[in-house]
């Protein structure tokens, strides 16, 4: 049966072997469109391989992804950007020899469909306005971040992966990027974020699937998923909770 047409993201009964490994076993999920929705569990729970069976990276051995409704399990990752889809990866991967513009610039026309017309413009809105002429080696670690958010932005990306934006930021750091994506999020676009901070989760998520051992365990708001007794005993602790 088809899935009803959904505005946002459909991740339906996919499974994904390894070998002899269950990376991921029959989950289903929706991340809706105008939402920052949150993707967590313990290490090798199935997060990145659900990120880059999304992205296109991996196809499932079995299941069903669809973007609005249309189906993109099989396309490669550069057809996903047509349908909107955009990923950032746990290290920023700037270009060494393009400054901030160029690089936007080349990102901008990566998808001449959907590439945004004024690239600066969210450089600017990202607090870079200032430092469309510099290079990676002389921008700040939290402009390294914001420089990886703006380049998925820049292609026109309208539901965007993000994969750990936070890791190896200081809180301060931390605040300047949620600000950033809440911005993002309140204009229209869409975000399912892989993250292990919780209290990052708890700011800046409207809606939480956890993954414990490659299933599907429990969907909710922040708080509901944070009081589940299974999630606790697997993954948080009551100790985490405490200091969430
Ligand atoms: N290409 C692969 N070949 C074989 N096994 C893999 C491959 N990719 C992932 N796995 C295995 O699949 C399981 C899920 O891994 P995955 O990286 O998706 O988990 P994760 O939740 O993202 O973990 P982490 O939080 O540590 O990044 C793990 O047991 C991992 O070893």
């Amino acid at each position: 049966m088809l899935p009803e047409k959904t505005d946002g993201l459909r991740v339906e009964h996919v499974t994904q072997r390894f070998g002899g490994l269950l990376a991921l076993d029959d989950v289903s999920f929706t991340s809706e469109r105008n939402r920052i929705t949150g993707l967590i569990g313990p290490n090798g729970s199935g997060k990145t391989t659900m990120f880059n069976i999304i992205s296109g990276f991996i196809k499932p051995t079995a299941g069903h992804i669809y973007a609005n409704g249309d189906d993109i399990t099989r396309l490669a990752p550069h057809q996903m950007a047509a349908h909107g889809i955009g990923r950032t990866f746990q290290i920023p991967k700037p270009f060494a020899s393009m400054t901030v513009r160029q690089t936007i610039e080349l990102a901008s026309r990566a998808n001449p469909k959907t590439g945004h017309s004024d690239p600066a413009s969210i450089a600017r809105e990202a607090g870079l306005g200032d430092k469309l002429d510099l290079y990676p080696g002389e921008l700040t670690t939290t402009d390294l971040h914001s420089l990886e958010l703006v380049k998925v932005l820049a292609t026109g990306a309208s539901f965007v992966l993000l994969d750990e934006v936070f890791a190896g930021l200081n809180p301060s750091e931390i605040e300047h990027v949620t600000q950033l994506i809440r911005r993002f999020a309140d204009q229209g676009t869409s975000f399912l974020i892989i993250e292990h901070r919780m209290r990052a989760v708890m700011a800046l998520c409207d809606h939480v699937h956890v993954l414990l051992y490659g299933r599907l365990a429990k969907s909710g708001t922040p708080i509901e998923v944070t009081r589940d007794p299974e999630v606790i005993e697997a993954y948080l602790g009551a100790e985490a909770i405490e200091h969430a």
